[in-house]
């Protein structure tokens, strides 16, 4: 797979993992939190969960950013929520043009001028995406944990009272989602070499 996309609920170590895992694999990483528009962060650092209709052009333009550098021979690491299935497949592409529209009508954007402003391209329909997703989903006291450190040393947008409404969110799906999941609080080296094995070990040993 091109691309190794690192999901779940704020503070599970999507960036932290992500960019180990990146440095292991000697690959890009790509933090789909840069990609999210102004009105979103707005949102989100005001207490509000964003909704569907918030996340349908901030997914279709990660993708579209994905895609073009996967197109261009590079493998990428993404730090993603994606908590929900829908999501994942507007990530890989497996979301049909239609569905996609929609999404976008329901957030007053049109999916042309979306595509037009991509420097990356791509339009109303879905450029496919070599995808594979990682789910880490440590247990809930972990998380708080996290993401009240964070918050409390003013390093990151996202409040930590917003950790409910994402676990509300989260659809786990069955193993066949995931390349890998990991659902325990070990450090981060630790998933990270997990990670890089369940990714990449195949094709490192030629098997
Ligand atoms: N596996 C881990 N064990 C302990 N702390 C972690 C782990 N992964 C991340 N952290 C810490 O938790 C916080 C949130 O991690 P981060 O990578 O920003 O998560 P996310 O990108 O999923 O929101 C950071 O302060 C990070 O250092
Ligand atoms: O879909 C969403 O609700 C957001 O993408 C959210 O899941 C994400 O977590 C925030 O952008 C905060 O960033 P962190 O995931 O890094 O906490």
């Amino acid at each position: 797979m091109a691309v190794l996309c690192l999901c779940g609920p704020s503070g599970c170590g999507k960036t932290t993992v992500g960019r180990a895992v990146a440095r292991g694999a000697g690959c890009d990483f790509l933090d789909a939190d840069d990609l999210h528009p102004p009105a979103n962060r707005r949102k989100m650092a005001e207490g509000t969960p964003l909704a569907d209709a918030d996340r349908a052009p901030w997914l279709r333009a990660v993708r579209r950013e994905a895609a073009a550098r996967a197109g261009a021979g590079r493998r990428v690491v993404l730090a993603c929520s994606a908590l929900k299935a829908s999501y994942r497949r507007v990530l890989s592409g497996a979301a049909g043009a239609d569905e996609e529209a929609e999404a976008e009508a329901a957030a007053g954007h049109s999916a042309a001028p979306a595509a037009a402003q991509s420097p990356s391209g791509g339009g109303g329909g879905a450029t496919p995406v070599d995808i594979a997703f990682v789910l880490l989903n440590p247990p809930r006291p972990a998380l708080e944990a996290r993401v009240r450190a964070r918050e409390a040393a003013g390093r990151h947008f996202m409040p930590a009272a917003l950790l409910g409404s994402q676990l509300a969110a989260l659809e786990t799906g069955g193993a066949a989602d995931w390349l890998l999941v990991i659902d325990d609080d070990r450090p981060p080296e630790a998933a990270a070499a997990a990670v890089l094995e369940a990714w990449l070990g195949p094709i490192r040993r030629g098997s």
